[in-house]
C-alpha cells in the first residue's frame, strides 16, 4: 500500500485555448492551484486574463484543452455541484439586482440548498459573517443598487464567501477599492485559506499576497512562479514594456516595483 496521499490539485488548467473568429484569446495555457494556494494572473489589457478566468469559472468552454477542479472536469460536474466547490466575482457586474444587499449575499447559499427552501439560522449567521468579513455589515438593509462601486465589490465578494467554496476565482478584485479596502479585502481572502485565481493589475499588491503568478501575454503564459522570480526589471519590459527598479522591500519582504520614466 502507498503511504503517499494523492492530493489533486484544486485547479488544474492544462494546454486551455479559446478561439473566436479565427481568433486565439488564449493558447497553450497550463495552469495550476493547489489547496490552499493564492495564485495571481498578471499581464498588459488585451492578454487574455478575462478569458482565462471566464474559462475557469465556465462561462466559456475552452476550444482546446482542459480544465480540472479536484481532479474532476469541469464541464463533467453539474452547475450546482460546481457551485458548492467555486465560487467567482467576475467582471460583467452582474444586472443591477432590485434586492437588499442581505439578499444579494443570500444568493451565496443556494447551491447548497433545494429549490425554494427558506433561509435557515445557519444561512443568516453567515450572510452577517460574510458582510462583516468584507466590512460591509452596515450595508446589509440597503437596497443594492444604492451601492457605492466599490461596496458592491465588497457584497459581491461577501455573496461568494457565503457559497463557502473551496476555490474562489476573482478578477480585479479590488479595483473599485480604496487603498485600506484593497488591503482588507486581499487580507480577508489570504486568512480564509481557500484556494484563489485571482486577477491583478497592481504588481505590489500581487506581489505581498500572491504565493504565485502567471504572467499572461498575447494569450499564452509568458512567465510563472513565485513573485520573486517573475517581477523582474526585463519580464516587465518585456510584458509591459516599461522601465521598472524591482527590490525585495525590507518590512514586507515582497518584490516592490518602481516604475521608472521613460528614458
Ligand atoms: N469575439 C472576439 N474576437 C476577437 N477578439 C476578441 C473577441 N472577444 C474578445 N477579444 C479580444 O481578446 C483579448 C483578450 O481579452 P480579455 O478580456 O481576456 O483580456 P484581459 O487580459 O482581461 O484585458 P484587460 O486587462 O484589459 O481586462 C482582447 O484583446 C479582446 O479585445
Amino acid at each position: 500500500m502507498s503511504h503517499h496521499t494523492v492530493h489533486p490539485s484544486a485547479l488544474a488548467v492544462r494546454g486551455a485555448g479559446y478561439e473566436v473568429d479565427g481568433a486565439k484569446l488564449i493558447a497553450d495555457v497550463d495552469l495550476d492551484v493547489a489547496p490552499g494556494e493564492f495564485v495571481g494572473v498578471i499581464g498588459p489589457n488585451g492578454a487574455g486574463k478575462s478569458t482565462l478566468l471566464r474559462t475557469v469559472h465556465r462561462v466559456l468552454r475552452p476550444t482546446a484543452g482542459t480544465v480540472r477542479i479536484d481532479g474532476d472536469d469541469l464541464w463533467a460536474l453539474p452547475p450546482r455541484a460546481l457551485a458548492r466547490r467555486m465560487a467567482a466575482v467576475l467582471q460583467e457586474n452582474v444586472a443591477e439586482f432590485d434586492l437588499t444587499v442581505e439578499e444579494v449575499v443570500a444568493m451565496g447559499r443556494s447551491p447548497h440548498k433545494r429549490l425554494f427552501s427558506a433561509d435557515n439560522d445557519d444561512d443568516r449567521r453567515l450572510v452577517m459573517t460574510s458582510l462583516e468579513l468584507v466590512g460591509a455589515a452596515h450595508l446589509g438593509p440597503r437596497g443594492y443598487p444604492s451601492l457605492s462601486g466599490g461596496e458592491k465589490q465588497r457584497v459581491l465578494l461577501a455573496r461568494a464567501l457565503t457559497q463557502e467554496p473551496a476555490l474562489l476565482v476573482l478578477d480585479e478584485p479590488t479595483n473599485h477599492l480604496d487603498i485600506a479596502h484593497q488591503m482588507e479585502v486581499l487580507s480577508v481572502v489570504r486568512r480564509l485559506g481557500t484556494s484563489v485565481l485571482a486577477v491583478l493589475h497592481d504588481l505590489n499588491l500581487a506581489a505581498l499576497y500572491c504565493d504565485r503568478l502567471y504572467v499572461l501575454a498575447e494569450g499564452r503564459v509568458a512567465a510563472s512562479g513565485t513573485p520573486a522570480e517573475v517581477l523582474t526589471p526585463g519580464l516587465l519590459a518585456d510584458v509591459y514594456h516599461v522601465r521598472a527598479d524591482v527590490e525585495v522591500h525590507p518590512l514586507t519582504g515582497a518584490p516592490n516595483v518602481v516604475l521608472l520614466p521613460p528614458e
